[in-house]
């Protein structure tokens, strides 16, 4: 490969030029960082005044906590770049913008996101962008280790190969062991990579890109350059989206690192408020669960519990048999839910319409028989000796408030008092709430997915859609637990069921103790500020750890909700983000993506994927076929061409694969080569799980520090990794598998989206046949390796892997 521009040697002089604004960049931080620690003790130290100060205060609290946070984030490569331009002037690019110390001054450091900053990510030996010189600056703890110099000017020789912004910066980052946790790429981003986190595009974005072309990297630097280019976003989040909990552990600190806050991770599983769904469906399930017909199936559920009954209802209630016609409840329901009113909330509407029935009804029968009563007793009996003698009896029958006295009242009067005292006790009435709870049961979406999963009639009912094969998948114990692709129908049930009051509850208790978290903070990082030995920094008079404790502030600030965006985002169903990222967006289910319009009606969507890597049942292997019901053909797509992770010799290993997805698949160009060629050995099913164990023990011993991933068929993961943790202490696996061991045991599922130096790649013939989508299940699995791939085969090796013997042999 060719490099895009002429590097020349770092000098010492350079460095110790770059050593010096490195500490005038953390001085001016220092005392960016003592400003906002004191107004913040400040704030703290304000007496309580009206419930709107204290709004007002708790929120210029959080501001300045976050300001703090984001200056804290920034400490490590505060600054990783220069740019001097053929003009003569210089910018010195970093993690944020850090002011002159007059407001005349000009920056001392320009934050990456910024539009001067561009230039940094894209000039090229080509297209200098006016661009003189652009330098990278290694750094660690504060001291600068080395300059990368590119020089653009005098350059005659145009690249005839791939273009690489700093390639040496580059490549350096790319060299070194992974941590198991993934680091940000603000110093290196690549210019196809910067011309999509920096694309102006408000609707849908898709990002197309094969294994380690940096589709990750690309979602998550586009999130936080949202967030400072558009300020609203700051208010309404971004919510970033994964396939698991493992996926989120490894990206976890990129955002957080790059100082944002107002992101919310989620795994799909994660996604619906109060359930944390781990456990997987039967692929054949999940397809099914995935289907947009779902929605049609749950709304039928929801309508069979709105008084859908066969006959006419009898209610044997204050001694009488009052018949409610079928015909009188359907129309009943069908006012209640007039103008798409939803269960729940209908519910009231409903109540109403059946007890206004029940007590004209009791009203008029009991005036009947009084009516008939007086008829008959004005022509014979002294009535006047008659309500005294049967005043008692009639009172105990029906209440004490009925006296004698309304046997002569007037009809109208007597009948309106006689209905309004109906109405006032049937709502205590046990049979009258039974018939409710009946009739119109109040639904939590939990209950309503348990009964129609546990309940062949219901579901048969529900889903005359589906087979009978396809039903008897979905059917279930009652107290099996979520299923990732149960998330996206508990979803679309609250949607069709309404307000639910549990869940508010719940709510409002994890919003007391956020506060209360809160409020810690707010006071450990006011500690912090003050200084390590407890004296006040300059200026400062009063330490606001001295001054309340946590939930004093807790309380203080009671009116205020304290959450960041992303906390107040994460239990609230019915937030709506300014802008969603989906990640491995090719797994994602026609539900799912209905779930997550729903959170982001205006549809501004980053998604971010590779088709043949689909491996969902009930995802796609098509973006306009996956895209279109939601988004229709407004949508965008961008695609990465640049694979860093995988060294040429490996993604060949995997390019057969990839053929026999599609044909017209190709791999992106790898950035590196020089690795050792994959490995693959045989060995037989009886010596299989000790073998495995040694290959892996060998690619552990030969990482130098880095990362091994044993990679297994789903079927047989416990088995194998017991075997392996067996010979190396400390392997980790499964659904909660601690990526910084030094080895871990996972299935396709779990391994999506992350990398390793070392890959086994266990039993490739399982791992095709543990799926319907084997095939883009097995190039996964080939593509997690940055260093070294070993493939492990216990019987024939599968026909798209044969190239691999005749290499070894
Ligand atoms: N500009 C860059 N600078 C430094 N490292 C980069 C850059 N772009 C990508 N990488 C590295 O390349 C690797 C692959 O990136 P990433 O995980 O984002 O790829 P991906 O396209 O999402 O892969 P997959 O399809 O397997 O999920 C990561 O280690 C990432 O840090």
């Amino acid at each position: 490969m060719t490099s895009s521009s002429l590097e020349r040697p770092a000098q010492q002089a350079d460095r110790e030029r770059e050593q010096d604004r490195l500490d005038l960049l953390h001085q001016q931080v220092g005392v960016l960082r003592e400003h906002i620690a004191r107004e913040l003790r400040i704030v703290l130290r304000e007496s309580t005044g009206t419930a709107q100060g204290q709004v007002e205060r708790g929120a210029t609290a959080e501001r300045l906590t976050r300001r703090l946070a984001a200056l804290d984030a920034a400490e490590n490569g505060l600054c990783f770049g220069r740019l001097d331009r053929m003009t003569g002037d210089r910018l010195y690019i970093g993690r944020i913008g850090v002011p002159g110390a007059e407001p005349d001054d000009d920056p001392l450091l320009i934050d990456w996101r910024a539009p001067a900053a561009r230039p940094f990510y894209t000039a090229t030996a080509a297209a200098p962008q006016g661009v003189r010189l652009r330098r990278h600056l290694h750094t660690r703890n504060r001291r600068v280790l080395r300059v990368d110099d590119e020089l653009f000017a005098d350059v005659s020789t145009v690249p005839d190969d791939i273009q690489l912004s700093g390639e040496a910066a580059l490549l350096a980052a790319l060299r070194q062991s992974k941590t198991g946790r993934m680091q940000d790429a603000v110093a290196t981003l690549q210019a196809e990579q910067d011309r999509i986190v920096r694309s102006p595009h408000a609707g849908v974005m898709v990002v197309q890109g094969s294994p380690g072309t940096g589709k990750t990297v690309v979602a998550l630097h586009r999130a936080a350059y949202l967030l400072y280019t558009h300020q609203r976003l700051e208010r309404s989040g971004v919510l970033v989206v994964g396939p698991n909990s493992v996926f989120l552990d490894y990206i976890g600190q990129v955002l957080p690192g790059l100082g944002e806050t107002s992101v919310l991770l989620s795994s799909v599983g994660g996604l619906y408020p109060g359930v944390l769904a781990r456990a997987e469906d039967h692929p054949g399930a999940a397809e099914i669960k995935g289907r947009l017909v779902m929605a049609d199936v749950l709304e039928t559920a929801v309508r069979a519990r709105q008084a859908a009954v066969t006959g006419p209802v009898d209610v044997a209630i204050g001694g009488e048999l009052i018949r409610l016609t079928r015909r009188f409840l359907a129309d009943a329901a069908a006012r209640a839910t007039e103008g798409g009113v939803q269960h729940n909330l209908a519910r009231p509407a409903f109540r109403e319409a059946v007890f206004d029935e029940l007590a004209g009804r009791l009203a008029r029968v009991i005036g009947d028989i009084e009516a008939g009563f007086e008829e008959v007793l004005a022509d014979q009996v002294d009535v006047e000796a008659l309500e005294r003698a049967v005043g008692k009896d009639l009172a105990s029958v029906f209440g004490e408030d009925v006296s004698v006295y309304d046997i002569r009242a007037q009809e109208p009067i007597e009948f309106a008092e006689r209905k309004a005292d109906w109405l006032d006790k049937l709502p205590h009435d046990p049979v009258a709430r039974k018939l409710m709870d009946s009739l119109w049961p109040v639904l939590t979406p939990e209950g309503l997915l348990t009964e129609l999963f546990t309940d062949p009639d219901r579901l048969a009912e529900a889903a005359p859609q589906l087979t009978e094969a396809e039903r008897a998948l979905l059917l279930r114990e009652p107290t099996a637990p979520w299923t990732l692709s149960d998330v996206s129908l508990l979803d679309e049930a609250a949607e069709l069921l309404g307000f639910d009051d549990r869940a508010e509850t719940e709510r409002a208790a994890a919003r007391r103790a956020a506060q209360r978290d809160y409020a810690q903070g707010v006071l450990d990082i006011a500690r912090a500020s003050h200084g390590e030995d407890g004296t006040a920094g300059a200026g400062a008079q009063l330490n606001a750890a001295d001054l309340v404790t946590a939930e004093q502030l807790a309380e203080w600030h009671g009116a205020a909700d304290l959450r960041t965006v992303a906390e107040r985002a994460a239990a609230d169903r019915s937030w709506v983000f300014g802008h969603v990222i989906a990640d491995e967006a090719q797994d994602v289910s026609p539900m799912t993506w209905r779930l997550l319009v729903r959170r982001c009606p205006t549809r501004s969507f980053t998604i971010v994927g590779d088709a043949a890597q689909s491996s969902d049942a009930a995802g796609s292997t098509s973006w306009q076929q996956a895209l279109e019901p939601f988004f229709g053909t407004r949508w965008r797509r961008e695609d990465l061409t640049v694979n860093y992770r995988t060294p040429a010799e490996i993604v060949s290993a995997s390019r057969p694969v990839l053929e026999a997805i599609a044909a017209d698949l190709a791999p992106a160009r790898a950035v590196r080569d020089g690795a050792a060629p994959p490995r693959c050995e045989r060995t037989t099913t009886q010596e299989f799980p000790a073998r495995l164990a040694a290959v892996a023990a060998e690619a552990a011993r030969g990482g130098e520090g880095g990362r091994v991933a044993v990679i297994v068929p789903s079927a047989t993961l416990e088995r194998l990794a017991t075997a392996v943790a067996a010979e190396i202490p400390g392997t980790s696996w499964g659904a909660d598998a601690d990526l910084e061991q030094g080895v871990v045991v996972l299935n396709v599922r779990q391994v999506k989206g992350l990398e390793f130096d070392s890959v086994v790649v266990a039993d490739p013939q399982g791992i095709l046949d543990g799926s319907a989508r084997g095939l883009s299940d097995l190039y996964v699995a080939l593509t997690r390796a940055g260093q070294s791939l070993h493939v492990l085969h216990p019987g024939p090796l599968p026909d798209v892997l044969r190239h691999l013997a005749q290499e070894a042999t």
